[in-house]
């Protein structure tokens, strides 16, 4: 059953940028001189954790002939590449903008550092990313002890708003399996987004599952309708 919100959370890699992709295209150029995958069932299992233990499961997973530490410095390379150029998924800016409009508390709740998430927005998206005043960085937040799929960084988040709202009163937005089941051990519901190759079986936990946020309507969860 649906229940009403009144405050709304993002997740941002994937659901509100095109920042997953640009990730598969970082990580594939790291492994390719090596001749590795960077499988999407290894890619499942590592969207939304932080950056410290994305690094150390693809080294040992993929028995990479390199430390952690020098695949996140091959990484930022890379990031500092491909992340600028990100750009907004469909729906993304319409959806932001409305509930802006409308006065809705918006957070952020983004399991990558801080210092990424300015290399994804500050070329292109500053203004659309200022409608989402509370932001928590999950892998530079030092209350978030543990990633996506723990529910720390929603409770992290929710704990922002200046009225401090129940987790039944927030709604996530998120596209990875791991984001929905850190939303659902936080108490809240959650529209997902996923990556069309994620199998539906994967998918069951969330509220509600969209193709894309442009599908979104708000008044299923007592948010104020599109008047376009
Ligand atoms: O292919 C991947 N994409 C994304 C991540 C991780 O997921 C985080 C982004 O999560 P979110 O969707 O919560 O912003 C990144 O910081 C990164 O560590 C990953 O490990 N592998
Ligand atoms: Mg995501």
């Amino acid at each position: 059953m649906v229940k009403p919100v009144t405050h709304v959370l993002f997740d941002m890699d994937g659901l509100l940028l095109n920042t997953e992709d640009l990730y598969t295209v970082a990580f594939q150029n790291i492994l390719s001189p090596y001749g590795k995958e960077y499988t999407f069932d290894l890619k499942l299992k590592l969207m939304g954790t932080q950056s410290q233990e994305t690094a150390r499961a693809i080294v040992s997973e993929l028995k990479l002939p390199m430390s952690p530490e020098e695949f996140i410095i091959e990484s930022k390379k890379q990031f500092e590449v491909l992340f600028p150029d990100s750009s907004l998924m469909p729906g993304a800016k319409r959806l932001i903008e409305h509930l802006h409009k409308k006065g809705i508390p918006m957070g952020l709740a983004t399991s990558s550092s801080e210092e990424s998430y300015h290399l994804k927005v500050h070329k292109h998206h500053q203004e659309i990313f200022s409608l989402l005043p509370f932001k928590t960085f999950g892998s530079s937040d030092p209350n978030v002890k543990k990633g996506k799929p723990h529910p720390d960084i929603f409770i992290v988040a929710a704990s922002k708003f200046p009225d401090h709202p129940k987790p039944e009163q927030c709604l996530v937005f998120e596209d990875a399996v791991n984001g929905v089941k850190a939303a659902k051990a936080a108490g809240m519901q959650v529209v997902m987004v996923p990556d069309p190759r994620v199998d539906k079986s994967l998918t069951e936990e969330a509220t509600l599952v969209l193709q894309s946020l442009e599908h979104f309507k708000p008044e299923i969860f007592g948010l104020p309708p599109f008047e376009d």
